[in-house]
């Protein structure tokens, strides 16, 4: 099997200098990734998620060549992502969902033709590959129309061709369907999918809309403080964690989190508190316990999603 990113012991710290009085500066570190190791072999569709902080940018940054690691290996499509970054623009492909890779004021035509002659792109290869993506993702009519006179599902549609015509080995998607509505998500959810299956296109997806793992991701790679903290399949991942349910618990008032054998306080927010307790545990017997030691005004219980799954993989 080939392995288009391996990343051994990798590692990046920020240094950070703080100005702490007229003449004096701080030093600061932070350790954004530490010891990450990772393999993804060609044809994946890795789903790359994890809390806010966690690493997943700076790492996506040393995989795609903008940053250099602090420490550890990486290679990228057999590439050394900084010494070769030229090299490696040509085989990596990225789409950032908050962001477009577009020119604001050209009609998309004219964007993708500045890509066909910044990537060198073959005549024939390019054409055809316009065509593909133009007819898969509907952009027809759009052609002519500046990028700044797009909807925000129009624009994703037109960054996700131009980060392929050059015909990319990965293609790094940062939150792709970030406040799309439901059918755009769709949209750019059955072309990853696809372009997965028919072109073998190795895909790095970044998101925190989980529904997108759900639908397209069969490996997951959680990472949490700057290190893999889960990497398998999502059905392993649920089954591994997600043996807790949770029950939302409102008291009369704010107080201290709730101490009762067999539940763990995940969350507390004012008078609200979310205790996860072992699907084996007799719910109503648990609630009978917390009403009489403590003033109890309301109570619900929820069965874990994937987003408790990743909360309480990071609890652990
Ligand atoms: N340029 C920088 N200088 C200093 N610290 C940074 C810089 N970029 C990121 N950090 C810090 O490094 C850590 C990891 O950040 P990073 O952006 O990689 O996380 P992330 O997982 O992508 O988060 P998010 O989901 O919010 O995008 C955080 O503590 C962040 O504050």
């Amino acid at each position: 099997m080939t392995m288009l990113i391996e990343a051994e012991r990798l590692s990046k710290t920020y240094t950070l200098r703080k100005k702490t009085s007229r003449l004096k500066r701080e030093r600061t570190t932070v350790e954004a990734v530490r010891d990450l190791n990772l393999a993804v072999p060609e044809g994946e569709l890795l789903g790359y998620i994890g809390p806010n902080g966690a690493g997943k940018s700076t790492s996506i940054k040393m995989f795609t060549g903008i940053l250099s690691p602090s420490g550890g290996r990486l290679r990228v499509a057999g590439l050394e992502p900084i010494r070769d970054r030229k090299q490696l623009a040509r085989r990596i492909g990225v789409v950032f969902g908050q962001r477009t890779t577009l020119w604001w004021d050209l009609p998309l035509r004219d964007s993708f033709a500045l890509l066909h002659r910044m990537y060198a792109i073959p005549d024939a290869r390019f054409r055809e590959n316009l065509a593909r993506y133009v007819d898969l993702l509907d952009l027809g009519p759009l052609l002519d129309t500046p990028v700044r006179q797009l909807s925000l599902g129009q624009r994703m549609r037109g960054d996700l061709t131009a980060a392929l015509l050059h015909d990319p080995s990965v293609l790094y998607l940062d939150e792709p369907t970030i406040g799309l509505d439901v059918t755009s998500k769709m949209v750019v959810r059955d072309f990853l999918a696809e372009l997965n299956r028919e072109r073998g296109t190795t895909i790095v997806l970044t998101t925190h809309d989980l529904d997108d793992i759900e639908r397209l991701c069969r490996r997951v790679v959680v990472i949490d403080h700057g290190t893999v903290a889960y990497d398998g399949d999502l059905a392993a991942l649920r089954a591994r964690v997600a043996a807790d349910r949770t029950l939302v618990v409102d008291l009369v008032a704010p107080g201290p989190a709730i101490d009762v054998p067999g539940t763990v306080v995940t969350r507390l927010d004012g008078r609200r508190q979310w205790l996860a307790f072992p699907v084996e545990t007799n719910a109503a017997a648990l609630i009978a316990t917390i009403a009489s030691r403590y003033g109890l005004v309301d109570v619900s219980i929820r069965e874990p999603d994937i987003e408790d799954v990743v909360r309480q993989l990071y609890c652990r």
